[in-house]
């Protein structure tokens, strides 16, 4: 299916609360978004790089760089189906994000046109998902009961705490005693120990959390594996696992015994299925993790978090968690749930006056 052309877009998503990690502050996102054209069909692709290279080495500014530089050039004599973009694409290093955004676009477009799913493609079991939430870094443990209060109320089935040095053991206590054990509860390093910090990780393991999450640095692969043996709380890994080859390695290395999926880290859906069958390969659980993405990114994760494999709530939460105003139909929590799209495609499509009040740039590049 020929290209016609490209159109990189950026759009301003102010976020409705701060949202505070390990590695810093998000107040708005500056969303990099990629429309690909055939005769047939358009399809749009999300790239979930940040403004900066602070959750991995990507950043909006490079990624649209890159696609411009690199991977424009390759399309434009690309006449081939989705699956021939992973090996086009492979001899230019990393860049996950951009290669990510680029092939939902074009997969989206193919999709589109063959009148099939997103979620049928990649085999989708369910036409909803339970949706977790991740509740980031509060300025104190009264505000932080608050919004968790908040988000139970509005019914997500699942929390998740950002933790950092300081902010890890007493507000997860603090959830326990305020909300029960009942609460699937699970916190989110984004890396910001060491070993050295075992013992004050083990301190978490009387709260009876789901899951720790990527504890530590992304290449430490055999310091989770130690890890593993002085904590209780199982360790799920997410910066770590760049590829399905990745996960295979940390599965066998005992590093991890869940996996949070998320295509844009990975370089797409179509290598983040491949982890799916991987971990399912190996009994190891996995789910759908979130960048703050649009509905359009978020259409097209949820459609991922429907397959077997993705047995524990993913952050796929509502649209209302981060957009006062989405820029697409939002995404409702229906009793814990969200729906997975049923039309072709990401089965989203952007609202466009919405789409052009919050568009700070747009280039189309014509084939
Ligand atoms: C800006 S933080 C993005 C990375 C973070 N993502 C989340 O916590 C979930 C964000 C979301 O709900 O989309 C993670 O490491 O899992
Ligand atoms: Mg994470």
């Amino acid at each position: 299916l020929r290209l016609q052309g490209i159109e990189l877009r950026r759009i301003a998503m102010p976020l409705v609360a701060p949202f505070r990690t390990s590695f810093g502050t998000e107040h708005a996102r500056d969303v990099l978004l990629v429309r690909a054209v055939t005769a047939a069909a358009e399809g749009w692709g999300e790239c979930v790089a940040l403004t900066g290279p602070f959750y991995s080495p990507e950043y909006v500014d490079g990624a649209q760089a890159f696609i411009k530089r690199y991977l424009i050039p390759l399309l434009r004599r690309f006449d081939g189906h989705v699956f021939q973009l992973e090996p086009l694409f492979e001899p230019l290093k990393g860049h996950p994000m951009a290669k990510a955004a680029v092939q939902t676009a074009v997969l989206d477009a193919h999709l589109r046109a063959a009148g099939l799913p997103l979620g049928a493609f990649l085999g989708a079991v369910k036409d909803q998902v339970p949706a977790g939430v991740s509740v980031g870094i509060m300025d104190s443990v009264p505000a932080l009961l608050e919004a968790v209060g908040g988000y139970l109320e509005s019914g997500y089935l699942r929390i998740k705490l950002k933790i950092e040095p300081g902010w890890d053991v007493e507000p997860v206590r603090a959830v326990r005693e305020r909300f029960g054990d009942e609460v699937l509860l699970q916190v989110d390093a984004n890396t910001a120990y060491t070993l050295q910090d075992a013992d004050r990780l083990a301190r978490l393991d009387p709260f009876g959390l789901l899951l720790i999450e990527q504890p530590l640095p992304e290449d430490d692969i055999r310091g989770h594996a130690r890890l593993a043996e002085l904590i209780r709380t199982p360790i799920c890994l997410d910066e770590s696992i760049v590829s399905a080859r990745a996960a295979a390695d940390a599965i066998a290395m005992g590093a991890c015994r869940i996996i949070n999926i998320k295509p844009g880290r990975v370089g797409g859906y179509l290598e983040a299925r491949r982890i799916h069958d991987v971990c399912a390969a190996n009994g190891v659980a996995v789910w759908a993790g979130g960048m703050l993405e649009t509905g359009l990114g978020r259409a097209a994760n949820i459609a991922l978090a429907a397959l077997p494999g993705f047995t524990l709530p993913g952050d796929t939460s509502a649209s209302d968690r981060y957009y006062a105003q989405d820029i697409t139909d939002p995404f409702v929590l229906k009793d814990g749930h969200v729906p997975v799209p049923a039309g072709p495609g990401i089965g989203v499509e952007p609202l466009r006056d919405v789409l052009d009040a919050v568009t700070t740039e747009t280039e189309w590049i014509n084939f």
